[in-house]
């Protein structure tokens, strides 16, 4: 429903976005996940046709944005960052505008915009100015006013920003019902939104897609390198001396340091386990292993790997 083929886009000289290349099948919810400033807007831009790729191929149902473009656009809805509203208009009166924007026959207009207010829940509000509205209720207006021409695919960017965790719980339930007759491409740097509503994710970091997966799978890839917590009672120096001698321990951070103990945070290499032999390296020394805990990998480590330069390099001399 949604393709980018080696697509790119500068400001000048500056990379929006690079060779970007992503699929998503009908009936998808998509998670483009990236920190400021990675391209997530212009690729959100790029695909509803606001901008133009400097190079490559985008369509939308198998339209060109470029070439064929009204017809791709009729297909798709799009909810800004900063959605466009109107603070003097009513809710009813602002959706009735757009619908007759998005060319929705005319003799079909009030049932569209009903039938929106009521998939919504708005039609409570619907006299409402959108400027009196909470911020939850004018991004139900942005999401309302993104369906009202029942498009085959949504475009949301950062659906949730701004937003209390009541409002985000909301329109995340929104979303899921909207997922299950549209195709959906959502940005958003929080994890636990993407986890929670995307069968796929995509993760962008300065303008180029360093991985595309399951949320589970992307986790599963650096499944093995966990990260071991431990708590020692003994010498600082010390200690983190002789734990970094372990086998199979790569990196060892104190994490906090207390009255004759310190805490640690181990990198372990892939696939290995090292918490026995820590153990009597530790009873050796006479230091007491007052906690020793295992954490598996989590998508926010893989983001963080994928996304950070420090992190990046550290894996890079791990594999080699
Ligand atoms: N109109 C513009 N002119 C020049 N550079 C721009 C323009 N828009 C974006 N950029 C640059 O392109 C890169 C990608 O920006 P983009 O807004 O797409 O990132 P983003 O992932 O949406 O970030 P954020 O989460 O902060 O909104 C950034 O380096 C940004 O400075």
């Amino acid at each position: 429903m949604i393709e980018l083929e080696r697509v790119s886009k500068y400001y000048g000289n500056r990379v929006g976005v690079d060779d970007l290349n992503l699929s998503v099948p009908k009936g998808q919810i998509l998670g483009l996940l990236g920190p400021n400033g990675a391209g997530k807007t212009t690729t959100m831009r790029l695909i509803t046709g606001y901008l133009e790729p400097t190079k490559g191929k985008i369509t939308i149902a198998g339209y060109d944005v470029v070439e064929d473009g009204l017809k791709a656009r009729r297909r798709i809805g799009y909810l800004p960052e900063n959605p466009p509203v109107y603070p003097d208009m009513s809710v009813e009166g602002y959706l009735t505008f757009v619908a007759r924007i998005r060319e929705v026959p005319r003799s079909e207009v009030t049932q569209a915009v009903q039938h929106v207010m009521g998939r919504l829940e708005l039609t409570n509000v619907r006299k409402r100015l959108i400027g009196r509205l909470s911020k939850g209720y004018k991004q139900r207006v942005g999401l309302a006013q993104a369906i009202v021409h029942t498009p085959d695919v949504l475009v949301l960017d950062e659906p949730s920003s701004g937003l209390d965790p009541k409002q985000i719980t909301e329109i995340r339930e929104l979303i899921r019902e909207l997922g299950k007759e549209h195709t959906v491409i959502l940005s958003s740097h929080i994890l636990p939104e993407v986890s929670a509503l995307c069968e796929q994710v995509a993760i962008i970091n300065k303008g180029k897609i360093v991985a595309v997966d399951r949320p589970k799978s992307l986790a599963q890839h650096i499944q093995g390198s966990a990260t071991l917590k431990a708590t020692v009672k003994g010498p600082r120096e010390d200690v983190v001396r002789t734990v970094q001698q372990v086998e199979g321990v790569l990196a060892v951070k104190v994490t906090k340091e207390g009255e004759g103990y310190v805490s640690l945070s181990l990198d372990v290499v892939k696939g290995s386990d090292p918490r026995e032999e820590l153990f009597y390296t530790l009873a050796g020394r006479d230091w007491p292993l007052l906690e020793l805990t295992r954490q598996e990998a989590n998508l926010e480590d893989v983001f963080l790997q994928l996304t950070t330069e420090e992190a990046g390099a550290k894996e890079g001399q791990r594999r080699a």
